[in-house]
């Protein structure tokens, strides 16, 4: 069966009552998928859920067509998870820690050298791999997270919001990283930051209050948004007022004020020059335009 992930009618409730996803259907191919949506939008929760680590509680997840819940184990020999709170031991190396994680997954043992030296060269570590992982970076920390979500060469990968704490640099290098990676795997990146996935992501799926709101490209979000964004200049003394009455997805100081991209039903101003959607605005604007529940 073809490498699928069909989420049909997927829901979470929590134990206290609150639903963090409710009636989630999507179905996803090879490439990457962007997860979007604002911090609680329930992201977290859908990633556990499609990891095994949760079990729905409706509807059910297929992954090449067999229920997740029922057969646990198909899903999972082809899984690679990073986790939003992966951690690593610091007294350890690279190498020694992935070794260790491989033996854990029950990696057959003969392999595991050669394996886990592939996956430290696919993360671009092979030069540090027996340097102790308490004076890695926030980036090649995150780079060992992905090294060992490689080692089973799996072909489900699910990120959870890799690019939190890191740098600019390091944010570019990991995104670079994750676009060599999809080829023949589906790769899931969750995110709550627009440009973590604009270069990479051929499908986007946007959350919000646990809501599955878009699905489909990025081109076809960006459409949805069309007619509904402005560009137009305030002095920089009125930008504070502008913000409280209206979306600004963007503000850009310049030498006769400040340029700023707004999105709305309505143009800011007689003299706002109506521009094409960019990614970020046409997120702004699903997320916020009339009729959207919060
Ligand atoms: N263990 C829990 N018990 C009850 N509610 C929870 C629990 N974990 C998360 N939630 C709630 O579920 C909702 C979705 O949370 P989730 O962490 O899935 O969102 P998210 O999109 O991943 O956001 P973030 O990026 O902030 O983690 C939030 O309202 C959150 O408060």
């Amino acid at each position: 069966m073809a490498l699928e992930l069909a989420l049909e009618s997927v829901g979470y409730r929590y134990r206290g009552g609150h639903e963090a996803v409710a009636g989630v259907g999507l179905t996803m191919a090879p490439g990457i998928v962007g997860l979007l949506g604002p911090n609680g939008a329930g992201k977290s929760t859908l990633m556990r859920v499609l990891s095994t680590l949760a079990k729905p509680t409706s509807g059910r997840v297929l992954w090449r067509g067999e229920d997740i819940v029922r057969r646990p184990d198909a899903l999972r020999g082809e899984l690679g998870y990073l986790p939003q709170d992966f951690g690593v031991y610091e007294a350890l190396s690279a190498r020694e820690f992935l070794v260790f994680l491989a033996a854990v997954k029950g990696l057959p043992s003969p392999g595991v050298a050669a394996r886990v030296d592939e996956c430290l060269e696919m993360v671009g570590l092979d030069d540090v791999a027996d340097r102790r992982l308490g004076g890695y970076s926030g980036g090649m920390r995150q780079r060992v997270g992905i090294a060992q979500a490689l080692l089973n060469d799996p072909k489900l990968l699910i990120v959870d919001e890799p690019t939190v704490g890191l740098d600019p640099e390091e944010r570019v290098r990991f995104r670079h990283l994750l676009a060599e990676l999809a080829g023949e795997r589906l790769v899931i990146l969750s995110t709550h930051i627009v440009s973590d996935i604009e270069a990479s992501a051929s499908t986007l799926a946007v959350m919000s209050g646990g809501r599955l709101r878009f699905h489909g490209t990025p081109e076809a979000l960006m459409a949805e948004a069309d007619g509904h964004v402005w560009q137009w200049t305030v002095a920089a003394e009125q930008l504070a007022e502008a913000r409280t009455r209206l979306r600004i997805s963007r503000a850009q100081r310049r030498a006769h004020g400040v340029e700023v991209r707004v999105v709305g039903e309505e143009p800011p101003a007689s003299d706002a020059v109506p521009v094409a959607p960019d990614l970020e605005d046409a997120y702004l604007w699903l997320l916020h335009r009339n009729g959207t529940p919060p």
